[in-house]
């Protein structure tokens, strides 16, 4: 039995994971066409297919000749089938056919609407994936090209509505892409029926929560909750130095005051999510091992008594940034590198204090502020400062110093399983490194992290 969920009501193109790597590209190419797609496990029935309003489905099959089982009934749907690779071999196999196919595009079928293709070996990089999937849903699957945020967004906001009704949510705000996009979309819907909190751990970057305060209070009206927790959490992390204990005091005490302010207002019966379609994808397709557990906000307990709300659950990263955009977010959020959860606690390493998170929050600055000056911001995926816990001798105003080394990661990287780290330009290193030496006290040394993840982790904690 499958658990399809059903994402979005409208016409759309299935894309069955059939153990090919190309599937989640496969079913983003079929979007930026216009069309609205969703990838599902091969575990999906015939009846949920149709009950979703497939035109068109595609078998995404890999090189290897893994035949996974397949509810064999949806051949009898009268919906196109296209079978790529091992997935046209199914086809072939299923009809009784000899399995040589005709490179590209083929027809197995005309009658039964049955395709097959093969993908040359760097799909990623050519047009022919594009050009063929065009074909198959353009010409064969007839589709009307009427997928965009505005719809995605026109769709969400009436479900909302509906779902909602005259009752109250309450959205756990980051500052990051996802609750962002969440919270303004959710506003666009029911407006004052939405409460945020946005929780201020003193683990921010410099800048972060007039920037979240600005939008959210300043600019939409939201309702807004600051909750200034900076004492507590630093108190909590006195003393501590061991990397995974830290982030366990921050999670833990994330909860801790998320709950305390929740319990403060009343009526609440939504919790928004900014759960988004890697989540989904990633926490359970067929043919893969489980990557991991389903997003949670910051590790909420699962008694908490809320029905869920979570709208971008069917959006790819980009899609989400293209809805906030569209919502009217301001850049800085929209197009915000990642960030860890627990912030800049994992940025100094060793024992946390308020002289650590200042160093590390100011030298991050400045090099946020070069990597922009230069117009690399877009270009590199993720730039941070760290600060490891040693101390150096140097030269300041003539004179002996013992002071801190400041460490600069930045990664090139497509979703953070793997990196490269950034060739920058030595010039533009020594500007940010002449800044930080003489703009923030107590740094006498700048230091490049010029590692890979493997074998490096992209954060040093
Ligand atoms: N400081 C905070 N204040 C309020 N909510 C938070 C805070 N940090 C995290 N959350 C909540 O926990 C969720 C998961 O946090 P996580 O750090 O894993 O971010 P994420 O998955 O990248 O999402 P986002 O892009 O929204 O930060 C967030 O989406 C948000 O709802």
């Amino acid at each position: 039995m499958s658990t399809a969920p059903l994402l979005i009501e409208q016409e759309k193109i299935v894309v069955i994971d059939f153990g090919s790597k190309y599937n989640q590209l496969i079913t983003r190419t079929i979007r930026e066409l216009g069309v609205y797609s969703e990838l599902h496990p091969h575990t999906v029935t015939a009846e949920e297919l149709k009950s979703m309003q497939a035109v068109g489905i595609i078998l995404a099959g890999g090189e290897k000749e893994d035949m996974f089982s397949i509810d064999s009934s949806l051949f009898d749907l009268g919906i196109p089938v296209l079978g790529i690779e091992s997935g046209a071999q199914f086809i072939v196999k299923h009809f009784g056919g000899a399995s040589e196919l005709l490179d590209g595009f083929s027809s197995i079928d005309e009658e039964k609407q049955l395709y097959g293709m093969r993908l040359h070996p760097d799909a990623e990089k050519t047009d022919n994936l594009k050009g063929k999937i065009q074909h198959f849903v353009e010409d064969i699957c007839e589709t009307n090209a009427s997928w965009s945020m505005q719809t995605l967004i026109e769709i969400e906001v009436e479900k909302i509505r509906s779902q909602v009704g005259d009752r109250k949510v309450l959205c756990a705000l980051s500052g990051g892409v996802d609750s962002s996009v969440v919270a303004a979309l959710i506003h666009r819907a029911i407006g004052d029926q939405l409460t945020c909190i946005f929780v201020d751990h003193g683990l921010l970057r410099k800048f972060e929560v007039e920037s979240v305060v600005d939008t959210f209070s300043n600019q939409f009206h939201m309702n807004f909750i600051k909750v200034d927790a900076r004492t507590r959490f630093l108190d909590k992390l006195k003393g501590v130095t061991d990397p995974e204990q830290k982030r366990k005091i921050i999670g833990n005490e994330f909860i801790y005051v998320f709950d305390e302010e929740s319990a403060k207002l009343e009526g609440i019966d939504f919790l928004a999510q900014g759960t988004i379609y890697a989540d989904i994808i990633e926490s359970g397709t067929a043919t893969k091992e489980v990557i991991k557990s389903h997003h949670n906000v910051g590790g909420l307990p699962e008694d908490m008594e809320f029905e869920l709300i979570e709208p971008l659950k069917a959006l790819f990263k980009d899609e989400v940034r293209a809805v906030g955009a569209e919502l009217g977010l301001p850049s800085e959020i929209v197009h915000r590198q990642p960030f860890p959860g627990p912030g800049l606690g994992v940025r100094v390493l060793g024992e946390i204090t308020e002289e650590k998170l200042d160093i590390v929050r100011e030298a991050d600055w400045i090099l946020r502020d070069e990597i922009a000056k230069a117009g690399l911001d877009r270009e590199i995926w993720q730039y941070f400062a760290i600060l490891p816990d040693i101390r150096s001798v140097g030269v300041r105003n003539e004179k002996r110093s013992y002071d801190y080394a400041v460490g600069l990661r930045a990664v090139h990287s497509v979703d953070g399983m793997t990196a490269d780290w950034a060739r920058i330009p030595w010039d533009i290193l020594e500007k940010i490194s002449t800044r930080i030496t003489t703009e923030v006290d107590h740094v006498n040394r700048v230091v490049y992290d010029i590692t890979g993840k493997p074998p490096g982790t992209i954060e040093w904690e």
